[in-house]
């Protein structure tokens, strides 16, 4: 146990999805099917954020509207009500003969949109806003609770755990801090 005090702000939100499995590891999640799921993160002090002690006046690391807004935003409006499907499901590309409208509600991941992958993605998304706003923070932790008796937790850098890429990190959209939930399509 460290002396040196550490702050972690902590931040919940819900969405709706739908997703299906299509690999073979369970059978009867390839049918499309929805979850009311909750992401917490775990936010810590980044690299440059000189707030290492309580000021005595505002006594904020950060105000919390600023910590999440473009978080929340994002999981908001991009990622609720989304259907997630692997890039190799066959769906994809009747959405895009069929409803290239809904395209941008369609998240698209490497293999199967698991709970283990969307949380994989979804904290490197948050790094990258995170870095793109100045590193005043850093994520810690991502938690997806799929079910009410399901969770995901996952810490550390997500790089060392999804799939490698091919070509530069910012050719996936997970490692751009933009709105995109989806490449190439
Ligand atoms: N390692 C993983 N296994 C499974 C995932 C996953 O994301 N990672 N996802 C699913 C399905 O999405 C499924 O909807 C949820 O799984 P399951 O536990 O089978 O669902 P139940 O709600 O019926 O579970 P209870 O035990 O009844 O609570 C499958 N596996």
């Amino acid at each position: 146990m460290t002396d040196t005090p550490q702050t972690e702000l902590v931040f919940t939100r819900r969405f709706c999805m739908a997703h299906r499995l299509i690999a073979g590891a369970s059978e009867r999640c390839a049918i499309p099917h929805g979850h009311n799921e909750y992401v917490t993160v775990t936010l810590g002090t980044g690299p440059n954020n000189p707030h290492t002690r309580l000021d005595g006046h505002t006594n904020m690391l950060l105000p919390f509207a600023e910590a999440k807004g473009r978080w929340h935003r994002f999981i908001d409006e991009r990622v609720d009500h989304c259907f997630q499907l692997s890039d190799k499901d066959p769906l994809v590309r009747w959405f895009a003969q069929h409803e290239p409208q809904r395209l941008d509600r369609i998240l698209i991941t490497p293999g199967d949109p698991t709970t283990e992958m969307l949380a994989a993605v979804l904290m490197s998304k948050l790094r990258a806003f995170l870095r793109d706003q100045g590193e005043l923070l850093t994520v810690l932790s991502i938690e997806i609770k799929e079910t009410p008796t399901n969770t995901v937790r996952l810490h550390g850098n997500p790089q060392h755990y999804l799939p490698p890429i091919e070509g530069p990190l910012e050719s996936v959209w997970w490692n751009r801090a933009d709105d995109t939930i989806a490449d190439g399509i």
